[in-house]
């Protein structure tokens, strides 16, 4: 990236709970400049500060008080090198493609595209490599220039747990059996999401498709990309999530009356024997350092697993605003039991868990040049 060089972006949703956060985080970014607003057409025609609901714990930054919100359409952002897509998901699925049609990089939240298998799934700190699958999804869905791509984050409960199970494969090879258990925030189902007569004094042990979605999530980011044979010769590549990765992973998740934060049980097996000790998994934990640091990427935080040793942390109040939210909190590493090891997890579901991934995905692409700097 050339020093000094911006890069204009548009925000999708960004009157939501997520694209509030974009419009936080992309306001102090040191590349990207924030060029369009857009949202649904109730909100179209007003300037962002009539439209928008502000719930951030900063005030709305002053770039963008005045800017008039448009609605999805390509054509009002294609100034635009990158649009970032905090879109409802109801909404999602037709502007992302009309976005990619269009020429657009679209770097998207919500779930619509997660399981195509020639759009990547990104969690940033763990499957970068997956970028590589674009210039196939150009060539079948973005002609003529083939410029347009949409990339996807994960599922904010996915992306809480994949980033350590990624560091204990790095340090100890694959993980045969997952157990988790979540307790998720009320901020992960948008504003202005659960009624406060259901969720205040109370836990709901049901989130739609959530168990689900981390099930075969997981899967498709721990896994790689294989090389099959097509009829005309040439390689094609696929996500094969279920021959490359041979975890079976089991989800339990639970709404519970926190505002921000998702925190997470996990329990492992290693298909290595003997399996580490607490103490190295720790020290593997600690130890994890992502390509997106190495090769100097804005947003990533200082330290991307933080370890606690306290018995009774990771905690939302106490932990989900260190380093902005952009890293995972890790504690009650201990011996399981009945699998190997087992551990708690807490992450920001709005920052590591959407926007923060969304943006760290789009720096990544610029440092590969996937989108031109
Ligand atoms: N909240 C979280 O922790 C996480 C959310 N996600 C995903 O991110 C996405 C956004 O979530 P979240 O911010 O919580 O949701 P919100 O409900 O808070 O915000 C939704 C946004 O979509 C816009 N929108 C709704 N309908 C349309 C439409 N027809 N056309 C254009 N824009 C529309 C809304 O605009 P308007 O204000 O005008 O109605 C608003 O800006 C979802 O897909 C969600 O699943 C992913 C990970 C974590
Ligand atoms: N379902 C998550 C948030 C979310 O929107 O997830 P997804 O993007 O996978 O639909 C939660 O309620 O906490």
């Amino acid at each position: 990236m050339e020093e000094g060089r911006q890069i204009n972006v548009g925000v999708l949703g960004a009157t939501g709970t997520v694209g509030q956060r974009f419009v936080t985080l992309l306001s102090a970014h040191p590349w990207f400049v924030i060029h369009k607003l857009g949202a649904s057409p109730r909100s179209a025609g007003k300037t962002y500060r009539e439209a928008c609901s502000w719930k951030q714990a900063t005030a709305m930054p002053a770039g963008v008080k005045g800017m008039v919100v448009q609605e999805c359409k390509a054509e009002h952002f294609a100034d635009c090198a990158i649009v970032f897509s905090g879109l409802d998901a109801d909404a999602a699925g037709d502007i992302e493609t009309a976005f990619r049609a269009a020429e657009l990089a679209v770097f998207s939240n919500a779930k619509n595209y997660r399981r195509d298998p020639n759009v990547p799934l990104i969690v940033p700190f763990v499957n970068p490599g997956h970028l590589a699958i674009i210039p196939q999804q150009q060539a079948l869905h973005s002609p003529p220039l083939h410029k347009g791509f949409i990339v996807t984050n994960a599922n904010c409960s996915t992306t809480g747990i994949v980033i350590p199970l990624a560091a204990l494969e790095r340090a100890f090879g694959p993980l045969e059996l997952l157990l988790v258990t979540t307790m998720q925030a009320i901020s992960g189902a948008g504003y202005p999401g659960v009624s406060s007569l259901d969720i205040l004094d109370n836990i709901v042990p049901h989130i739609g498709g959530e168990e689900e979605k981390i099930e075969w999530e997981t899967l498709k980011i721990l896994g790689g990309l294989t090389e099959t044979e097509t009829e005309g010769g040439g390689g094609l590549k696929a996500f094969d999530m279920h021959a490359r990765h041979p975890l079976r992973v089991s989800a339990a998740c639970n709404r519970v009356p926190v505002i921000d934060g998702h925190t997470e049980c996990v329990s492992v097996r290693f298909a290595r024997r003997p399996p580490p000790s607490p103490q190295q998994v720790r020290e593997a934990l600690a130890a994890f350092t992502p390509d997106a640091k190495a090769l100097g990427c804005p947003s990533a935080p200082r330290y991307t697993i933080t370890v606690h040793e306290e018995p009774d942390r990771p905690q939302p109040r106490l932990d989900r605003g260190y380093q902005d939210g952009a890293g995972v909190s890790v504690g009650r590493v201990r011996q399981c039991p009945v699998l190997d090891i087992k551990f708690v997890v807490l992450s920001n579901n709005v920052s590591i868990g959407a926007a923060t991934s969304s943006i760290i995905n789009a720096e990544l692409a610029v440092l590969k040049g996937v989108v031109p700097a």
